[in-house]
Order: C-alpha cells, then sequence, then structure tokens
C-alpha cells in the first residue's frame, strides 16, 4: 500500500518556492491500479516520481507498505527502488543494446543476479511481451507499441511490486494503445502488481484503472473508484476530462437540450441492468413519451455501463423515476 500523508512538493526557481504539489493525502491499495489524470503542469509527473523517491518531498510522509520511504539511507533506497518498475512515453531505451540486453540492464545494474538468472529472467520476459522473435533487435529497428513492451518487460526485470506508468502509451497510437493497456491489465491481474498510471486522457482510465485522483493546479480535486468519479463527475475538471473522453461538446449539448420538450433526465445504467429493456415497460406504466437525445454504451474496466440523455414528456414522471430507479438505474435531472 502506498500512503500519501500530507505530502507537499516546491521546486526552487530563482531562489523562489513554486508550489509543484499541495499537501497531499492519498491512498493506493496493494494491487490495484491507480490513475492519475491531469492537464498539462497539473502535477501528475511530481506525484509520480515523489513515489520512488526520483523527487524529494518538500514536506509530509511516504508510507509503502508501512514502511517511511523518506527515512530511508543510500541502501535501503537503492534496494527500495528495485521494488519499483517505471514506464516512459519516450520508452527511454538504450539506442546501442538490443531488446535482450535492454531487459538484461537493471539486473546487471543490481549486481546481485547470476549470469543463469538473467538469462532466464530475460527469456521469460520477453515470452510474457511476446518478443522472442525481436530479442536480438535495436530499438530503432522496433514499433512503438515494440518498443514499450521492452519498456514494460525492462520494468519487470528484478520484479517490483509496484509499477509506475509516465503517459506510457501519450505516444503510441489508438490500437497500439489498446494492446499495451492491455498488457498492463494482464500484469496487473497475473502478478498481483501495483500499477500507478499517469495519463491526460480520461479514456486510459476508463479501460483499465481501478480508483483514479484527478489533478488541478497542484491539488488532487477528486479521487474515487474510475465508476463514480466517470460516470458522476463532480468538479469542473472531471466533467471536462469525461466529456472530452466522450467528444461531448457542452455547448452543443446546451443547446440540443434546449430545444428539446418536457423533463430531461440522464440515466446511468450499469452492470446487468445495462443490457435490460427498461424504456417500453416504463412508458407504458407511467404512460409518459420519451425521446432519446443521446446515448452510448461501453465498459469501465471489464463492467459495461450504458448513459442515455432522454426528454419526457406526459404521463406521471414521478411514476416513471421509482420504476428507473427501482430497475437500478441511476437518474439525474437535468431539467
Ligand atoms: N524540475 C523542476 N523545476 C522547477 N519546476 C518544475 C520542475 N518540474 C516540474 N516543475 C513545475 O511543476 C509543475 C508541475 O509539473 P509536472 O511535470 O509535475 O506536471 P504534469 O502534470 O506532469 O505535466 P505534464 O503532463 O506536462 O508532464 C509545473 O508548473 C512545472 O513547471
Amino acid at each position: 500500500m502506498i500512503v500519501f500523508d500530507q505530502v507537499q512538493k516546491s521546486y526552487q526557481v530563482g531562489g523562489r518556492a513554486i508550489p509543484a504539489l499541495h499537501p497531499t493525502d492519498m491512498t493506493v491499495e496493494t494491487g490495484e491500479v491507480f490513475g492519475i489524470v491531469g492537464h498539462s503542469g497539473a502535477g501528475k509527473s511530481t506525484l509520480v516520481r515523489l513515489i520512488n523517491l526520483l523527487e524529494p518531498p518538500t514536506g509530509g510522509r511516504i508510507l509503502i507498505d508501512d514502511e517511511n520511504i523518506t527515512d530511508y539511507d543510500a541502501a535501503e533506497l537503492r534496494a527500495f527502488r528495485r521494488k519499483v518498475g517505471m514506464i516512459f512515453q519516450h520508452f527511454n531505451l538504450l539506442s546501442s543494446k538490443t531488446v535482450a540486453d535492454n531487459i538484461a540492464f537493471p539486473m546487471k545494474l543490481a549486481g546481485i543476479y547470476s549470469k543463469t538468472e538473467i538469462r532466464e529472467r530475460v527469456q521469460e520476459l520477453l515470452a510474457r511481451v511476446s518478443l522472442v522473435d525481436q530479442a536480438s533487435k535495436y530499438p530503432s529497428q522496433l514499433s512503438g507499441g515494440q518498443k514499450q513492451r521492452v519498456g514494460i518487460a525492462r520494468a519487470l526485470a528484478c520484479r517490483p511490486t509496484i509499477l509506475l506508468c509516465d503517459e506510457a502509451t501519450s505516444a503510441l497510437d489508438p490500437q497500439t494503445t489498446q494492446s499495451v493497456l492491455k498488457l498492463l491489465a494482464d500484469i496487473n491481474r497475473e502478478l498481483g502488481l501495483t500499477i500507478v498510471l499517469i495519463t491526460h486522457e480520461m479514456d486510459v482510465v476508463r479501460r483499465v484503472c481501478d480508483r483514479v485522483a484527478v489533478m488541478d493546479a497542484g491539488r488532487v480535486v477528486e479521487m474515487g473508484p474510475v465508476s463514480d468519479v466517470f460516470l458522476h463527475p463532480k468538479h469542473p475538471t472531471t466533467r471536462d476530462f469525461v466529456f472530452e473522453s466522450e467528444s461531448i461538446d457542452s455547448q452543443e449539448l446546451q443547446e440540443d437540450l434546449q430545444r428539446a420538450n418536457g423533463r430531461i433526465l440522464r440515466l446511468t445504467f450499469k452492470g446487468d441492468s445495462t443490457y435490460k429493456p427498461l424504456l417500453g415497460s416504463v412508458a407504458r406504466e407511467s404512460g409518459v413519451d420519451f425521446s432519446i437525445l443521446s446515448g452510448r454504451i461501453d465498459h469501465i474496466k471489464d463492467t459495461p455501463y450504458g448513459q442515455l440523455t432522454l426528454s419526457l414528456v406526459g404521463g406521471d414522471l414521478d411514476i416513471a423515476m421509482g420504476a428507473f430507479e427501482a430497475a437500478d438505474v441511476h437518474v439525474e435531472v437535468l431539467r
């Protein structure tokens, strides 16, 4: 478990302390995929670099599995860093080394593994990231997705318990992004690794994360299970991220809503209720007529969800709302 207890970070710029992270409390549970989403400059990289003490905090305590890592001496810190792997947006591979040698590099650097151990581990990791036949190639001979797979294998070399991902898919096309996210999800599930993933795309969070923290100007402004934060965003920054990921133009949406008649409801279906044929029976029961203003069905990690915006006229609205709620559908009255 990673615990931030009033952790803060300021950078000294021209003799002045510029705050990048205001005092922050945060807990990442062991074995979860935790997303940190925010615009450029929000403080995401700072926060993630505090987890492996690439940046020392200027205040507060960071506890990993109940140990205060800010108290570590140099030797303890070296041992701790082997337990934290990291992958980067631009992969940071060594161009003069082959794929196999890039993966072996952190093990060689650690100086505690035999040649046989390194050779066997590299083979195992090449298989895990589906690059067995690329082992003797150099990074320049690989695609972006393959380079990130090497980055992931290298990060796993010393069997870390935490994997930090700094915009790991931002340089990749959508299809490659999907396959790298699937690989990260498999690693999380099969190895029980804790993953902290920073991104500026809510879509990445929706696909792989269990919980998410939304950052704005050096503060965590919203935090919780992805299904809560994504389906019911409270902070304006979170709402912007969700709208952006769903390609919703908020001004167009307002104009559409103004043109519609009657009451406007947004229904959110989650899990099994997503597939229930509910609208017809509710209309019959309550006598309301409805038109669909917008709708989508998708997944949050492995859970299906649907959202429908309806305008309703006539009939008994209370009966309709009661029927939706009885069917486990979240109802939000937009007008
Ligand atoms: N080494 C540094 N020295 C001085 N200021 C810094 C340093 N690193 C980051 N900052 C500042 O701290 C703030 C947060 O930066 P940070 O890189 O953590 O944000 P971010 O959300 O990761 O942004 P991006 O997505 O663009 O990487 C920014 O205002 C940035 O200019």
